[in-house]
């Protein structure tokens, strides 16, 4: 699969097995990787950074029809199970198909992919940015006649020292559906702190900080257009069930996904329009 824009001389395709196609930056802002199957952030590392800011799982799986395990996981246009035919996939279909290249362009600041997917009269168009800073923006459009719920999560993957050194700040006060177990409504009090598995949807729509002590860093993840925040780590039981994740690898990463869940689902107008978005940062800690 050949993409048709031309690309600017800092970005360049490979093929992680033929048909299978890779955007590599090498910018000097910073260094990252996009896969055409699902729009896929694989890699950014700012050249700030000491170490990855996304964690992406050795064990991956680079194939058609496959989700990519670790990354930013394009969910659309539904989260999670879809809310009424349990026979389509988990997080929709964006995550296991290519995505059409629109555009790539650099400046001095960084790098601009844009991309394209359509499921049925749901139009998606992402640009992500890869630069000092992180930034994905996905705009989806109802070209039908009738109106259309939208669910999603950009399901971003954030690389740690060490789960025992982190926490996420920004929640407290914020009510949230813990979904481990029986699903029960609760309000986070202080830092959110990761001793067992976490699958939590907050009420949030701003933005919250990943607090690495070890790595002596906070990633800030700021969105808009999401009403909710989801935070996963699948710990120790969950870890072993995932084939494409090392069993020890819960240690190493936790998502922080600007989301819009199930429950919170916009409904689109025929003709209407929404912007879910999330930008990452590095600052010192
Ligand atoms: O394994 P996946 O289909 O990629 O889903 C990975 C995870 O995504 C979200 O974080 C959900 O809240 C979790 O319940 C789910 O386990």
């Amino acid at each position: 699969m050949e993409p048709t824009p031309k690309l600017p001389p800092t970005v360049v395709l490979v093929e992680a097995t033929p048909g299978y196609p890779i955007l590599e930056i090498r910018h000097p802002q910073c260094f990252g990787r996009l896969a055409l199957h699902g729009a896929h952030v694989m890699e950014w590392q700012p050249v700030s950074a000491d170490a990855p800011v996304l964690y992406l799982s050795p064990d991956a799986l680079l194939q058609p029809g496959k989700a990519i395990r670790g990354g930013i996981p394009i969910c659309w246009p539904w989260f999670n199970a879809h809310p009424s035919d349990s026979s389509l996939p988990s997080h929709g279909f964006a995550r296991t198909h290519f995505w059409e290249l629109e555009a790539a362009e650099e400046d001095e600041s960084g790098v601009t992919i844009s991309l394209r997917f359509r499921s049925g009269d749901l139009a998606a168009y992402l640009d992500v940015y890869f630069g000092e800073w992180l930034e994905i923006a996905l705009e989806t459009t109802n070209l039908g006649d009738e109106p259309l719920p939208l669910s999603g999560a950009l399901h971003t993957y954030l690389a740690i020292s060490s789960i025992a050194q982190v926490q996420v700040d920004g929640l407290s006060g914020d009510q949230y559906l813990d979904t481990v177990g029986d699903r029960t409504e609760r309000v986070q009090s202080g830092l959110v702190y990761f001793d067992r598995e976490v699958d939590r949807i907050y009420e949030n729509d701003s933005s919250a900080l990943l607090v690495d002590s070890g790595y002596e860093r906070v990633i800030v993840v700021e969105k808009e257009g999401s009403p909710s925040t989801v935070v996963w780590n699948p710990w120790v039981d969950k870890a072993k069930n995932l084939s494409d994740l090392p069993d020890e690898a819960y240690r190493d990463f936790v998502c922080i996904e600007a989301a819009i869940s199930n429950d919170r689902a916009i409904i689109l107008a025929p003709g209407g329009s929404h912007v879910l978005s999330t930008t990452l940062r590095v600052e010192d800690h």
